[in-house]
């Protein structure tokens, strides 16, 4: 273990340790960021990296994966393993089986979690790929040191999972974002979004915005399952949305609660998972006074519509879940386990105008997510999104830091 060097090849938020390069052009000044730094050794490009590695972990952008490995790949030591961090794994995978030697191993993996979240007891994916059970155990040995929990599952079987937990629940706070941009509201500026699951709404949606844009295009456009649980999330918000519209009570309540039944069955719930307004009010950016107006929760209703055409269970999934998708869970699950809030939901939707400019705008955005996702273009999906993250970018200092606040408490919450 004490002569084994691990290389990172791209030094952005994810990968900053040990041997490690970035682009060439960012050499001197990275060199300088670190000349201090003991245990850190940047070098020019990932050839140098490559070669002088015992474990080489490549975390760039998973659009240029391929790319990168075709470049670095063959300059990989002999008997060395190579590791990808990025968010889905068949074109990473493809990427390796393709340019690497046949002398070196494969165990890739992932951290289900953003940079600034305390790796601590968070799911870290483990991924033998092309590789003896000695190279797996060393890298487990290295990633230790992350107290994370490892979790060994083929890339397929990843790539499956993260996009029921990821994508499909990015697609909804992209969504929420892009209808208040295009009303052109901030919504804690706005008496009806005070309120527990409104501050959850908010505080996530920011903190993607917040985020890179290649992030969430890249596991949301390179990973083919995602696209089609994009595609019914989706659907299932355009059609609650003309049963809201045309008053369609009956069948309006049926389904949902269909779907309630599917998802939230008998077994699934002797855990606890509940959060509801009270835990969630103090992170608020409103300065307004917290009475909570009815909602109709679109945004909730039409993932759990999603889960049930789908036949997915959330639960199924918690062993690879990441912070986001477990918020998403809980307020999901706390509103379909509250009787009189789901009436509430239920009347509001079918009664009450109020969102209705809101929901129209928040249809349209899920749509065009899905299509921007099934088309694969990279580039409408950095342009929407950068727009969206210019409306909210004065926010972001606050936003991140309620975040942060509100996913620590959470995490303490929901420890199983
Ligand atoms: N951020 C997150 O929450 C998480 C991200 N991931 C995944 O991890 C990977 C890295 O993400 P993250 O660190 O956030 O992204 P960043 O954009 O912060 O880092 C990627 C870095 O790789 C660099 N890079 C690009 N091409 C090369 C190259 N040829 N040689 C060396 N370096 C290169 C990029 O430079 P440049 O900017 O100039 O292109 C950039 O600095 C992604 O695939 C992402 O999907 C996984 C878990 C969580
Ligand atoms: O928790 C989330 O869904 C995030 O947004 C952070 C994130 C982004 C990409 C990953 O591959 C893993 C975690």
């Amino acid at each position: 273990m004490e002569n084994i060097a691990v290389g990172i090849i791209g030094m952005g938020d994810m990968g900053r340790i040990v041997n490690a390069c970035d682009r060439p052009d960012k050499f001197q000044t990275l060199q300088k960021e670190y000349e201090n730094e003991k245990g850190i050794n940047v070098l020019p490009n990932g050839h140098l990296v490559s070669r002088a590695s015992d474990w080489i972990i490549y975390s760039v952008e998973a659009e240029l994966i391929e790319r990168v490995v075709a470049e670095y790949g063959p300059s990989t030591k002999v008997g060395a393993i190579v590791g990808g961090q990025t968010s889905c794994k068949a074109p990473e995978l493809a990427a390796f089986d393709k340019y690497l030697p046949s002398d070196v191993e494969i165990v890739s993996c992932h951290s289900l979690h953003g940079p600034a979240v305390d790796p601590t007891g968070q799911p870290l994916v483990i991924i033998q790929h092309r590789a003896s059970q000695k190279s797996v155990d060393l890298v487990v040995q290295i990633l230790s040191c992350l107290n994370s929990k490892m979790v060994f599952l083929s890339g397929e079987k990843h790539d499956r999972i993260t996009a029921d937990t990821q994508a499909v629940t990015h697609a909804a706070f992209l969504s929420m974002g892009t209808a208040w941009a295009a009303n052109q509201q901030f919504p804690w500026e706005i008496n009806r979004y005070v309120g527990g699951i409104e501050n959850v709404k908010i505080n996530i949606t920011l903190r993607i915005y917040a985020n890179k844009w290649h992030v969430y295009a890249g596991l949301a456009i390179l990973n083919p399952a995602a696209r089609e649980q994009i595609r019914q999330y989706a659907q299932s918000v355009t059609e609650l949305y003309k049963l809201m519209l045309g008053g369609h009570r009956e069948e309006f309540a049926h389904r949902i609660k269909s779907a309630g039944a599917a998802v939230f069955s008998n077994e699934t719930l002797n855990h606890n998972l509940l959060l509801g307004d009270e835990v969630l009010d103090r992170f608020s950016l409103s300065k307004r006074p917290k009475e909570r107006q009815p909602n109709n929760h679109l945004s909730l209703l039409a993932i759990v519509d999603c889960w049930w055409k789908l036949g997915i269970v959330p639960y199924d999934h918690m062993i690879c879940s990441t912070p986001l998708f477990r918020i998403w869970l809980g307020v999901t699950e706390y509103l379909f386990r509250n009787e009189t809030l789901l009436e509430e939901v239920i009347n509001t939707a079918i009664e009450d105008n109020t969102f209705r400019s809101d929901d129209l705008e928040f249809t349209f955005a899920a749509r065009a997510w899905s299509e921007c996702v099934s088309f694969g273009n990279f580039e409408a999906y950095r342009n929407r999104f950068e727009n969206i993250q210019q409306f909210f970018a004065p926010r972001f200092p606050e936003a991140v830091r309620l975040g942060n606040e509100m996913i620590k408490e959470i995490m303490l919450k929901t420890k199983t």
